[in-house]
């Protein structure tokens, strides 16, 4: 028998209410103890006066739920118990659970890894969710609320269904035939795997877009030193999170800002101004500089109007968008020629800035159509792996039927590694070490 574990679901520190959970076998006996009567009715919220059993005294009058397994979201039964949000209420709460046999503290993230244990969560789910509990924007919580309810999961078995049955066809065919080995894939088969391989193509295609989502679209501000980048950042901010001076070279470690630009997070960095120098501290902020602006989706040159030269990008960059914003627009020349002509100071042209920003990054991760599947390389690789193995099994179509076979059962495989049916040891400490104690 699993020990039954409890833990404050709700955040930490004082407030309104708390919710304490206990999962596993002994939430009923728990529930009991504390409240020294009979659990109320199933899933019926009720007032109950809890107790430390230890000496009888009252502890809190909460609101206690009783939640019988396996319809729970960890499978298990469970008790929920609503409690007056201070430390002393909380923490004698959990000390009189802590002290009933068979009960202990939940480790992070145990209620979901019990809920993925029990079949109540695929992998994808469980991702969803922690990404959903971490979500920051609008667009980051429909994606994560989509992959958490199961969409993710829920093609995928489907998927899973159809080359299944492609599967058997073949098995089939094999069995059937006396001497000789039929040749390949039968049509009925190979339109079935082609099919779902078309599918999981699409998927594959917009998972960049789904992975921007949920970590932020990197936005890197470049540029020689003192044309007024961090002056930029600031701005951009609404609070001075970077160093501003007229001294060339304020800037050494990369500054960063996160946005919610229309629903979509938006990281943006400033860095050191890229020039030639001696001072070896310096040079580390360029060697920082440059490796950020290689691996920036936006990238943003800015040039000072008064002083202007063209700009040079790093070689490096690989950007999907780039713009040249020409600052100090107050005082410079604004006819050089810049995607963007603004002033930090004054504020003038940022409105431009701002939604030419928020533009290219929903371009880059939106998905108004809610098509965008997953969020995570893990994901996207594994379907991946899964379509080039239906990509090897058309191939052998008209070759041998056993070797086509064999590849449609890999990309099974690579299905069940998505959903966590398969392979599932090495990467579920990865996912359930960003849990926090509750989840
Ligand atoms: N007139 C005017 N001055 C500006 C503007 N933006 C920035 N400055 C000034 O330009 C100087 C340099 O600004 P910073 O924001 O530190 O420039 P930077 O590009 O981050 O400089 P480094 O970090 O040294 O590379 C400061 O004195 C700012 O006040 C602007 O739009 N107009
Ligand atoms: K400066
Ligand atoms: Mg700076």
């Amino acid at each position: 028998m699993e020990e039954t574990v409890f833990a404050l679901s709700s955040g930490q520190g004082r407030a309104g209410i708390a919710v304490i959970r206990v999962s596993g076998d002994r939430a009923r006996l728990a529930l009991e103890t504390l409240s020294g009567r009979a659990v109320p009715p199933s899933r019926r919220a009720s007032v109950r006066r809890l107790a430390d059993p230890g000496n009888g005294e009252q502890l809190d009058e909460a609101l206690v739920l009783w939640l019988p397994g396996p319809a729970t979201v960890t499978g298990e039964d469970m008790a929920e118990l609503h409690v007056h949000g201070s430390r002393a209420v909380v923490g004698g709460v959990l000390d009189a659970l802590g002290t009933l046999e068979g009960l202990r503290l939940a480790e992070p993230g145990e209620f979901t890894r019990r809920a993925f244990a029990n079949g109540r969560m695929d992998l994808t789910q469980v991702e969803g969710l922690a990404d959903l509990i971490d979500a920051e924007t609008a667009g980051q919580r429909r994606l994560a609320l989509a992959q958490a309810q199961g969409a993710l999961a829920a093609r995928c078995s489907e998927w899973r269904n159809r080359l299944v049955r492609a599967l058997a066809l073949v098995e089939a065919e094999i069995d059937f035939s006396d001497e000789e080995l039929p040749d390949g894939l039968d049509d009925q088969a190979l339109s079935m795997v082609m099919g779902v391989a078309k599918e999981i193509r699409e998927v594959v295609a917009s998972g960049s877009r789904g992975e921007l989502m949920r970590d932020g679209v990197q936005v890197a501000i470049l540029g020689p030193p003192n044309v007024g980048k961090s002056s930029l950042l600031n701005r951009l901010a609404g609070r001075d999170a970077a160093i501003v001076s007229d001294i060339s070279g304020t800037t050494r470690d990369i500054v960063e800002v996160t946005l919610d630009l229309g629903g979509v997070p938006v990281v943006l960095a400033d860095t050191a101004g890229l020039r030639e120098t001696d001072d070896p501290v310096e040079r580390e902020g360029i060697s920082r500089a440059r490796a950020r602006a290689s691996a920036s989706d936006i990238a943003v040159w800015v040039v000072d109007l008064a002083y202007p030269t063209p700009p040079v990008w790093p070689e490096e960059l690989q950007a999907a968008r780039r713009v040249v914003v020409g600052n100090k627009g107050d005082v410079g020349d604004t006819s050089f020629p810049c995607g963007l002509v603004v002033s930090a100071t004054s504020g003038s042209g940022m409105e431009d800035l701002e939604r030419f920003l928020a533009d290219a990054a929903q371009d880059l991760a939106g998905g108004a159509d809610g098509s965008t599947l997953v969020s995570r390389v893990r994901q996207r690789e594994a379907l991946a792996d899964c379509l080039a193995c239906l990509d090897r099994a058309c191939e052998e179509a008209w070759g041998e039927a056993a070797l086509a076979g064999e590849e449609i059962r890999l990309g099974l495989r690579a299905l069940g590694r998505l959903v966590g049916r398969v392979d599932v040891d090495d990467i579920l400490d990865v996912i359930f070490r960003d849990f926090c104690i509750g989840k």
